[in-house]
Parts: structure tokens; sequence; C-alpha cells
């Protein structure tokens, strides 16, 4: 289980060409995510979606509050931590003059992940994702799907127990996005924990056992998604956002 405590973080940014100020990307965030559950982190952009994703990941410290993977903190146990997560972000690079296979053995060295084990988990993750017909070429001349799949597979060679995925269908087709939901459903089912940021409503409506939905860094509606649509009389997310927020703001 992973419990986010009372987290805010605050950046600095200009105020104007000579002023800096303190803003909260992320106010008195608080939930938890038992094992077994997708929970989907919602919001438009700028909402402070990937700021809390990194800092669940352990790329960012909160500036206050506390984070806990069953019991374990950063600050106590932070190898333990990172062994056991999977953190797929929207921009991360990736070697892409090696071939997928070779990116994934690599990843394999990495984690620990050896001999028979490594074989058989690069053959389950290439046959899940649907990988095969592309696994030994360079990852620079595959395309945008193939692309965010190796990057997806890159972070499950070691079979992780929590995932941290920021925007994991983006861009994809139908086809792929929906393999990937399929993929993440099953984790689910092997009693994997999913935080799920993304900007598709309906896609979270779809797989999401329960969401948080973020505005301005804060958390302004969580449940689930029927929970959220009766709350607020609408037929969809999509609407219940709008509902929530008083239309269309800009960004502040
Ligand atoms: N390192 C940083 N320094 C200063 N400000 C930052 C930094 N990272 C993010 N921000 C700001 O924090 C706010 C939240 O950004 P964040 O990337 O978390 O939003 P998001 O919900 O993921 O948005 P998007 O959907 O557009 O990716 C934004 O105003 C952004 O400009």
């Amino acid at each position: 289980m992973i419990i986010v405590k009372h987290v805010t973080k605050k950046f600095l940014r200009n105020k104007n060409k000579k002023e800096q100020e303190e803003f909260c990307a992320d106010k008195d965030i608080s939930f938890e995510a038992g094992n077994g559950e997708i929970i989907g982190i919602l919001g438009p952009n700028g909402a402070g979606k990937t700021t809390l994703l990194r800092m669940i990941a352990g790329i960012l410290e909160p500036t206050e509050g506390e984070i806990t993977f069953d019991g374990m903190t950063y600050a106590d146990d932070e190898i333990k931590i990172k062994q056991r997560i999977a953190y797929l972000s929207g921009n991360t690079k990736i070697y892409d003059t090696l071939s997928t296979y070779e990116l994934l053995k690599m990843c394999c060295d990495i984690y620990g992940v050896d001999g028979d084990e490594m074989t058989k988990r690069i053959d389950e993750i290439t046959n899940i994702l649907g990988m095969r017909q592309f696994l030994y070429n360079k990852i620079s001349n595959l395309s945008t799907g193939q692309t965010q799949k190796v990057n997806l597979a890159r972070c499950m060679v070691h079979d992780p127990e929590y995932y941290i995925l920021d925007e994991a269908t983006s861009g994809l087709d139908i086809i792929s996005s929906q393999i990937i939901l399929n993929f993440i459903k099953g984790e689910r089912s092997r009693g994997k924990t999913v935080l799920y940021s993304t900007h598709y409503m309906e896609e979270a409506e779809n797989i999401c056992d329960r969401v948080i939905m973020l505005n301005k860094g804060e958390i302004i509606n969580s449940g689930t998604p029927d929970e959220i649509k009766a709350d607020t009389g609408m037929t969809n997310l999509r609407d219940s956002f709008f509902a929530m927020i008083g239309g269309v703001a800009d960004e502040e």
C-alpha cells in the first residue's frame, strides 16, 4: 500500500522580470492506494500530477508531508523502495542507439535479474506488450507507440510491486493503448498497486478503481468514478470535472 500524507511541494517561479515568488504545485495532498488497486490521478495541464508522481517516485522531495510504501520511507529504505517501483514518466529519454532487447537486458542487469529469470522475464514482457516484431530493431527507428511500449517494458523487468505511471498511453492509438491498459488491469489482478495519471477522463473511468481529481495543486474530489459522478450529478467524469471547477478558467 502507498500512503501519501499531507504532501506539499513548493517551487519558486518568476513573478516578473526581477522578483521570484513561492507557489504550491501540490498542496496538502493525502490519499491511499491499496494492493490490487488502480488509482487515477486526474487534472488539467499544470494541476500538479507530474510533480506528485515525481515525489512518489522519489525524484523530488516533498516540501512537507510523508510518503510510505508498506511502511517504508525514502529516508530509511530508499533502495528497497526503488527496487519495488516502476516509474514511467512522459519525458524519459531512453538509449535509442540500442535495440529493445539490448535495453531490456541492460535494465535486467541494473536490477540484478539474470540467467534464466532474465530470459523468461524479457520473453513475458515481449509477449504481453506485443513487441516481438521489433525486439531487435534500434529504438531510434521505432514509431511513437512502439517507443512508448519499450518505455513501459524497461521499467517492469524487475516485476515491480508499485507502478507509478505518468501519461502511459499519451500519443498512442487505440490498439496500443488497449494493450497497455490490459496489462495494467492484469497487474491489478496480481495484487499490484498502480498510480495512473492521465488527461483522458474516459480512460480513467474505464480502468480506475478510484480517482483523485486535482486542480491548481489541490484535491477537488476523490472517490470511485461512480461516486464522483453521483456527487456532481453528471453522467461522466469529464462533465463532473467541469461542474467542480465551474467551467474553463485560465491557469494561475
Ligand atoms: N521544477 C519546477 N520548478 C518550478 N515550477 C515547476 C517545476 N515543475 C513543475 N512546476 C510547475 O508546477 C505546476 C504543476 O506542474 P506539473 O508538471 O506537476 O503539472 P501536470 O498536472 O503534470 O501538468 P501536465 O498535464 O501539463 O503535464 C506547473 O505550474 C509547473 O509550471
